[in-house]
């Protein structure tokens, strides 16, 4: 069981996750979680190496699909609509709940086509003049457009690697997404560029739904509003981020928290 904050205000659940629990072959990673994903806010998934927390995360835009061995029970929902149900386009789902991850993996082309590349597949801009406009757009909500606007022609991977992270979430900013799923995207990164990545995470809260991995409780405390600890395959507590640091109500955050193991 989950303890849940008793003074959460209601907030409107872009996502919803029900009974859910992961299995690796007959492993389980992920036992009997339910959460909702408020819109427009940070959330935070903190917890020990192993606990279960990216394995979650990757349950809600079904990227654990790539992995064969992996098998999800339980119900997850974007806006109500069952996410596993069989006539869901993948494709589609995972331009509207998007990713980042730990490592940044621009493409292997320009920094121009890195973010045109979604919206023309996915049909949301035809002619050249919209194509420049969203990746203008994207770059420039990215926080990045400054910097590159006169390079766009060479490689996205030629960056740095704080560059090359905030063009992924420019490039899963281009499709217009509902959802930003990001897997401990700072931890690749040097300070300045985590505090960059950090800013942009404040900037584009109330615009997305955000959620958060991370193993920096000090990162989760500066930039998420709700915080879900994960113990074991287990999500032991969830609450506003400012309660789950000063006042946890479980033994085990308590522990976690102040460093007792983890
Ligand atoms: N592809 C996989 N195949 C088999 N087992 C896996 C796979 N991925 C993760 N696991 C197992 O599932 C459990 C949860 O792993 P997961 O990576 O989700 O935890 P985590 O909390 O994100 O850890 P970390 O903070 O170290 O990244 C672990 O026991 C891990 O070994």
């Amino acid at each position: 069981m989950t303890v849940v904050h008793p003074n959460l205000e209601q907030t409107k659940a872009k996502m919803r996750a029900t009974d859910v629990s992961v299995y690796y072959g007959d492993k389980k990673a992920i036992d009997n979680v339910s959460i909702d994903i408020p819109e427009k806010y940070v959330t935070a998934f903190i917890g020990p190496s192993g606990c279960g927390k990216s394995t979650f995360l990757r349950t809600l835009n079904r990227m654990n699909d790539t992995i064969p061995i992996a098998r999800v029970e339980g119900t997850i929902e974007l806006d109500g609509e069952d996410v596993y149900a069989s006539g869901m386009d993948v494709v589609q789902l995972r331009a509207r709940v998007g990713m980042v991850f730990q490592k940044p993996n621009p493409f292997p082309k320009s920094i121009y086509d890195n973010i045109a590349y979604g919206p023309r597949i996915h049909g949301l801009a035809e002619r050249k003049d919209e194509i420049d406009a969203i990746v203008e757009k994207s770059l420039t909500r990215a926080g990045l457009w400054e910097e590159v606007k006169d390079r766009l022609a060479d490689s996205g991977t030629a960056l740095s690697g704080g560059q090359q992270q905030r063009l992924c979430i420019a490039r899963a900013i281009a499709v217009d997404p509902e959802v930003i799923l990001m897997d401990e995207p700072c931890s690749a990164l040097d300070p300045i560029a985590t505090a960059k990545i950090e800013e942009l995470i404040a900037d584009l809260s109330g615009r997305y739904a955000i959620v958060i991995v991370t193993h920096s409780m000090q990162q989760a405390a500066r930039v998420s509003q709700r915080t879900a600890f994960f113990h074991l395959g287990k999500m032991v507590e969830y609450g506003r981020t400012s309660d789950i640091f000063t006042n946890p109500l479980e033994q085990r955050t308590q522990d976690y928290i102040t460093g007792r193991y983890g």
